[in-house]
């Protein structure tokens, strides 16, 4: 078939947004990633201007960071910690650890960081905590550091990351096993978290989600050991002190402060790549008067890392950009051995949608391609299985809603593709901040429908500008194919409740990115008859759903909805054979994955 010129112009267009040109059969690239999968770490970390000059500390050299050896040398660095990094490939400070590590081991004051995604901010804290927990050993039997992060995969991780260096072979002998690190994280057994302060070691560094810490530091028998603890961390620091983890975050530090009677004081450091004047505002009521800044980004640079290549492809609707995140999956992943993505969705029934629409098309085109699902909704064992397969994949596709989105670290993410808008500017810098990571370069896709697209005049607030505009083009044999396969998910998946879920999430942000709720509703319509293959269809939602939720009157609601019964609906179901999702989500519970406390809106449900 003949392709028009506008057509084939549109074509060139999305194609070039993916970084593909020419012919419909040969797709090359136009702009190759230069992701070099070496063992050595790049240590290109650009150095970035702030307000502490890199000067005032002795881990700078003629205004670049130091190498690890020189670290030791000037005495910063414990001789064995020096090895475990050496080891494991590290050979220079990044920016922000080389202004960082100094004053968190020699200054006594609380500390609030920002430094860009993926500079190294989990060493920065980590190699002082580490440095001063095999220099005292565990003698007072008390935690002397403790780490609180917003997702418990991200708790994980720093645990592992921490472990990586304490645990080699020349530092266990040193502490002899002395040294102990901790999570205490929901969806793991509580008693076996409570049982680890009744072993001859107890805890030095805890790292926690707030919710079980609050837990269990409501337990008479744990709470003695934290009188001695030296140091807080707070990493994703405004996510921690942001809507949902706060009141949390305030007790744990009250009961904190309240059990801290050594003469020095606990001291407090805030880590994060977005740090807002309003969290910087709030962070007072937690940390000690006369905290200082370290911030390693310019007040009019980007918050986005500069190596991150950021396009935005305009569709028309969510049938679109399911069809244009495919294509892009699709072909990357047949050029690029290296290819390996994040695609992320508003809603954890939007995630599992498109799982099962890209698994069913990669089947269906014989492509190999590892790929998961990273949501809220999975048991942890699920969770962490994810986790685990995509970082040690070569090549894969994950799946994620936002508990992805933040700290998290895989290794050569080339690509981060966003069907839909994030829960706020903020997310978006940390959603494309998963590729781009340690010196490495990246590409990061944002999908949009029309409607949608005036969120990207929030991501100013950001200094963000995404230069690369395209717009979709229905490229009429792919389209074929996805409708094809989406209308066999169609029977094991409700597209129903894919539709509310993503009514309700959009109705939480209209107010933050003014969007128009009766242009995103119709959008909605027109994707779900586009899903369906019939221009006749309307998506099923309760009248309270529509009344309630999105409020709309029952005669507007009709326009777009077809108005059901929606309890009767739902267990129904959930009874069919054919469901293979189970929607625990819909019915609220007390606190959500991570510990973030329910609230009724859809807002805080979402993820
Ligand atoms: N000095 C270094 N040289 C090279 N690579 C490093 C260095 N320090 C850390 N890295 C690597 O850089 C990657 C990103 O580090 P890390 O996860 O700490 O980033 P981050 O700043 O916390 O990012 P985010 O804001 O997304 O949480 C990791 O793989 C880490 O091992």
């Amino acid at each position: 078939m003949k392709l028009s010129q506008f057509q084939r112009l549109s074509y060139l267009r999305i194609n070039a947004a993916f970084g593909l040109h020419g012919s419909r059969r040969a797709f090359h690239l136009v702009f190759p990633l230069n992701q070099e999968h070496s063992q050595q770490r790049s240590t290109d970390l650009k150095p970035t201007t702030g307000n502490h000059k890199p000067t005032e500390s002795k881990l700078f050299s003629n205004g670049k960071p130091c190498s690890i050896t020189q670290g030791c040398d000037r005495g910063v660095l414990h001789e064995l910690v020096k090895d475990s990094l050496l080891n494991l490939g590290f050979t220079k400070f990044s920016p922000v650890q080389a202004k960082s590590i100094e004053p968190i081991i020699e200054a006594n004051s609380d500390l609030i960081i920002r430094a860009k995604t993926g500079t190294g901010k989990t060493l920065a804290f980590g190699i002082p905590l580490i440095q001063n927990a095999i220099r005292k050993p565990n003698r007072h039997r008390s935690v002397n550091a403790l780490v609180i992060a917003p997702t418990r995969d991200l708790a994980f991780q720093i645990r592992d990351e921490f472990s990586k260096v304490l645990y080699q072979r020349h530092l266990s002998e040193h502490h002899k096993g002395s040294v102990i690190i901790q999570t205490l994280v929901g969806g793991e057994p509580r008693w076996q978290q409570m049982k680890s302060f009744e072993d001859r070691y107890i805890p030095s560094i805890v790292v926690a989600t707030p919710g079980r810490l609050l837990d269990i530091l409501q337990e008479p028998t744990v709470r003695p050991y934290f009188q001695q603890l030296k140091t807080l961390v707070l990493d994703e620091a405004d996510r921690l002190l942001g809507d949902g983890f706060k009141d949390d975050l305030v007790e744990v530090n009250n009961i904190l402060s309240d059990l801290n009677t050594s003469k020095k004081g606990m001291r407090t450091l805030l880590f994060s790549a977005t740090l807002d004047k309003s969290v910087v505002q709030f962070s007072k009521q937690i940390l000690k008067s006369g905290a200082v800044n370290i911030d390693t980004v310019d007040p009019n640079e980007p918050e986005t890392h500069e190596k991150i290549n950021q396009s935005l492809v305009l569709t028309k609707n969510l049938f679109e950009s399911v069809v244009s995140a495919i294509v892009l999956i699709e072909t990357e992943a047949r050029r690029n051995r290296h290819f390996k993505a994040i695609v992320f969705l508003p809603t954890i029934k939007a995630v599992q949608f498109f799982y099962e629409i890209l698994n069913q098309h990669l089947k269906e085109k014989k492509i190999q391609l590892n790929s998961n699902q990273l949501h809220g909704q999975l048991s942890q064992p699920v969770r962490d299985r994810s986790v685990r397969n995509f970082r040690t994949c070569f090549s894969g596709v994950l799946v994620a809603s936002d508990v992805g989105a933040r700290g998290m670290d895989f290794p050569n993410v080339t690509n981060v593709i966003q069907i839909g808008l994030p829960m706020d500017s903020t997310n978006y810098v940390h959603r494309v901040g998963r590729t781009a990571r340690g010196g490495n370069s990246g590409r990061a896709v944002m999908i949009l429908t029309s409607a949608e697209s005036r969120f990207i005049r929030t991501l100013k607030e950001r200094n963000v500008t995404i230069t690369d505009q395209f717009e979709y083009d229905p490229v009429v044999h792919l389209e074929k194919r996805i409708s094809d396969v989406s209308l066999r998910v169609k029977h094991k998946y409700s597209l129903d409740l894919v539709i509310e879920s993503l009514a309700g999430f959009t109705k939480g942000v209209l107010g933050s990115y003014r969007l128009n709720m009766f242009q995103i509703l119709e959008e909605l319509k027109l994707a779900y008859r586009r899903f369906n293959d019939d221009m006749t269809k309307k998506p099923r939602v309760s009248l309270g759903f529509a009344n309630q939720v999105l409020g709309l009157k029952k005669k507007d609601a009709e326009e777009i909805f077809e108005l059901s019964d929606a309890v009767d609906e739902r267990q129904a179901r959930s009874r069919s054979p054919t469901n293979e999702i189970k929607f625990k989500g819909d019915i609220p519970r007390r606190r959500a994955e991570d510990g973030t406390k329910v609230r009724t809106s859809l807002r805080n449900r979402q993820h």
